[in-house]
């Protein structure tokens, strides 16, 4: 039979269908050997300069300058002949060049089996390599040319990739989409799919919609889980800097660090800000604290005063050496949030008078207010004892006061929406399920990828941020807490404890705290201590019992029954008033039915609970005979959001309940299960 290749060179056969022969793995791997054979290359190179150089008498010195001047003009060289690609390409190619260059060179002189060089090569040599090869792929991948486009692979014809940006660990890289025709929604549900083709791990790769243009959308693949093996504290970030300067806590998958601002700049228009914590229990909540808490500890201007009624010594033992306050009794706690009001407003007025509208590093240096951090653990069960809350947490931004409230979760009846408006940042741990992740993170960053459900509490210190001062983008990108001992922690705190400021004057005596560890140590009366600031280093101090002992008096005689202007001074004070356990209610749980004749008052309707809204849609859903979509199905059904209820059909859909349409992200009724009419 007579054989013709046909346009694309694929074999034909004459008088019959066309016979497309199967790409051979070869052909395919072909364009990517260049990045792997010049990283397995690197080594032996490397390994035999070496074995040459050290056995020829006199020649490493030469060899060392004679390779640093090569590499020096590779690496020139890469960025002379890359001008005519984009930046960024630019940027990592001469980068590429000039660690290879490195490396071969420190490898030559000290032999690459030698400890950090072979590590460097085994893990950064490959993520470089790797980085090079998705970047291609995807080029490949989104040229409609070769009949292998990414695109139509997972279903989503017509979306373009644009110019790539490559660094190590990660490819980066807008989309367009066909406008009228798929949505960023869309594609988002394909990244796994995306990620199989490219043949990476689940979650490598995210896509964030794009504000200012719904027919763009930006992709991010991350081939390596760097977030496996967590990063050691190497110790504070900026010792003796100020609270201005970042707080680093983490580094993200990118091997960006996280940082975390809580005072406002306006220079840059940054929000002061409060931060909301939320992860299921063995999460890493606690380690978190810890970094926080080591990073405010070690500058010079700003105060931590910690609230935890719940765990006690056990998390804030490290503190010791520190000027941390701490305050472990329940009602304490409650009376000091009480007085947050008449400190704030205290302090805000202040800084008006000096001409502030916010804390500036300057209320410090030339007044001396440092800025206040006050952590509250368990801050649910605390929040609901003290009234207006959200008008505090507003007020206190702009007095210098930023308020970390942790808590396993916060679903919408623990915390209002008043007082979650109010907080302006969220470090959400892993948590047990997409519901309470929806508590913590907005849905933006939920539909660009984030996922902290995945991890539970088997990846402790694994988080997402959203705070002011981070790119939007980012907010999606998952990190690690950096890992470390408290003996660390403590001997760094301790090491910088002689540079922590002094609570400023009137906070303290509203708040009823002592400006510092030796205030609280000019007051005697032993007892028990619930509030404690946290001792500074041991041979400068007095004995542990008699500064226990002190500072309780000083909270108990003169804070809380000296105070001319507390209106509860002298009275027998009240018994606490008993709570009931609200973390152990199932907010989801139907109400009982009322006794027969109960007289009923028309209430305001809540918000409809996640079993109602869920049985409301199934209801609605039986009576439809056409094609819908999330903007089809009625808001007071469920009460949230567009993209909550995207997300709900999405799963409807995956547990064949219903049927997805022919347009993505449309649905119908499926007949077998009796929805259609
Ligand atoms: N970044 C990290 N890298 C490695 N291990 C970590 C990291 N963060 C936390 N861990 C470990 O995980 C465990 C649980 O962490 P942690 O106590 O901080 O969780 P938690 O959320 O505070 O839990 P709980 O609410 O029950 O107190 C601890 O053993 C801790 O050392």
């Amino acid at each position: 039979m007579a054989s013709k290749r046909n346009g694309d060179g694929d074999l034909a056969v004459a008088g019959a269908e066309y016979y497309t022969p199967k790409k051979h793995w070869a052909s395919r791997l072909a364009p990517y050997a260049s990045e792997w054979a010049g990283y397995a290359a690197s080594w032996p190179v490397a390994a035999g300069a070496h074995v040459w150089m050290t056995s020829t008498p006199g020649a490493l010195p030469w060899a060392s300058a004679g390779l640093t001047l090569l590499g020096t003009g590779v690496t020139a060289l890469t960025w002379y002949c890359s001008r005519a690609r984009a930046a960024i390409v630019r940027r990592f190619a001469t980068a590429t060049s000039g660690i290879t260059a490195a490396w071969v060179t420190a490898g030559t002189i000290q032999g690459p089996w030698e400890t950090p060089l072979l590590q460097l090569w085994a893990f950064g040599g490959a993520t470089v390599a790797l980085s090079w090869s998705i970047f291609k792929a995807l080029k490949r991948g989104g040229d409609s040319e070769g009949g292998d486009n990414l695109w139509e692979k997972v279903k989503l014809a017509g979306v373009k990739t644009g110019e790539l940006s490559v660094a190590p660990n990660k490819v980066q890289g807008p989309l367009q989409l066909p406008a009228g025709e798929i949505e960023t929604a869309d594609v988002q549900k394909k990244a796994d799919l995306i990620a199989s083709y490219l043949g990476l791990r689940k979650g490598a790769v995210r896509i964030a919609e794009n504000p200012d243009d719904a027919s763009q959308a930006e992709m991010t693949v991350v081939p390596n889980d760097v977030l496996r093996h967590p990063a050691d504290w190497t110790g504070p970030s900026h010792p003796g800097g100020s609270i201005a300067d970042p707080l680093v806590i983490g580094v993200y998958e990118d091997t960006e660090v996280i940082k975390l601002w809580l005072p406002g700049d306006p220079a840059t228009a940054r929000n002061a800000t409060h931060v909301q914590i939320n992860g299921m229990s063995g999460s890493g909540k606690s380690q978190g604290f810890k970094l926080t808490a080591a990073e405010i500890l070690t500058r010079r201007d700003a105060n931590l005063l910690v609230l935890d009624p719940s765990k006690g010594d056990q998390t804030v033992s490290f503190l010791e050496g520190s000027k941390a306050y701490l305050v472990t009794d329940h009602g304490k706690c409650k009376k000091l949030l009480r007085k947050l009001p008449e400190a704030i407003t205290e302090r805000a007025s202040q800084l008006g008078q000096w001409g502030y509208d916010q804390w500036v590093p300057e209320a410090y240096t030339e007044h001396g207010m440092a800025y206040l951090v006050v952590w509250v653990e368990e801050a649910t069960k605390l929040l609901q004892s003290v009234e207006k809350f959200d008008v505090i947490a507003q007020e206190a931004r702009s007095a210098g006061i930023s308020l970390v409230l942790s808590q396993q979760r916060s679903t919408f009846r623990q915390m209002s929406t008043d007082v979650r408006a109010q907080l302006g940042a969220s470090m959400c741990f892993g948590v047990k399920d997409p519901e309470d992740a929806g508590f913590s993170l907005s849905d933006q960053t939920l539909d660009a990828g984030a996922s902290p459900w995945r991890w539970k509490n088997r990846m402790p210190g694994c988080l997402y941020l959203e705070a002011p001062g981070i790119e939007e983008t980012r907010f999606a990108t998952p990190g690690r807490t950096l890992r470390s001992t408290d003996q660390a922690l403590t001997a760094d705190i301790a090491a910088h404890a002689d540079q922590s400021p002094e609570l400023w004057g009137p906070t303290a005596a509203t708040l009823g705290l002592a400006r510092s560890t030796q205030d609280a140590t000019d007051r005697s009366e032993p007892k028990e201590a619930d509030v404690v600031p946290m001792r500074g280093p041991k041979e400068a101090q007095p004995s542990a019992s008699d500064l226990l002992d002190n500072f309780e008096d000083s909270l108990q005689q003169q804070d809380f029954e000296d105070d001319p202007h507390d209106p509860e001074s002298g009275l027998m004070p009240l018994p606490e008033p008993t709570e009931p356990d609200l973390e152990d209610l199932d907010p989801d749980e139907e109400l009982p039915d009322l006794p027969e004749g109960a007289a009923t008052i028309a209430l305001p309707q809540p918000k409809p609970s996640l079993a109602e809204a869920r049985a409301n849609i199934a209801a609605w859903i039986g009576r439809q005979t056409h094609v819908f979509g999330p903007k089809d199905v009625p808001s007071e059904l469920h009460g949230r959001d567009r993209s909550w209820v995207s997300r709900e059909l999405s799963r409807l859909a995956d547990e064949g309940a219903i049927a997805r349409a022919d347009d993505p992200g449309t649905y119908r009724a499926h007949p077998a299960a009796g929805y259609a009419a």
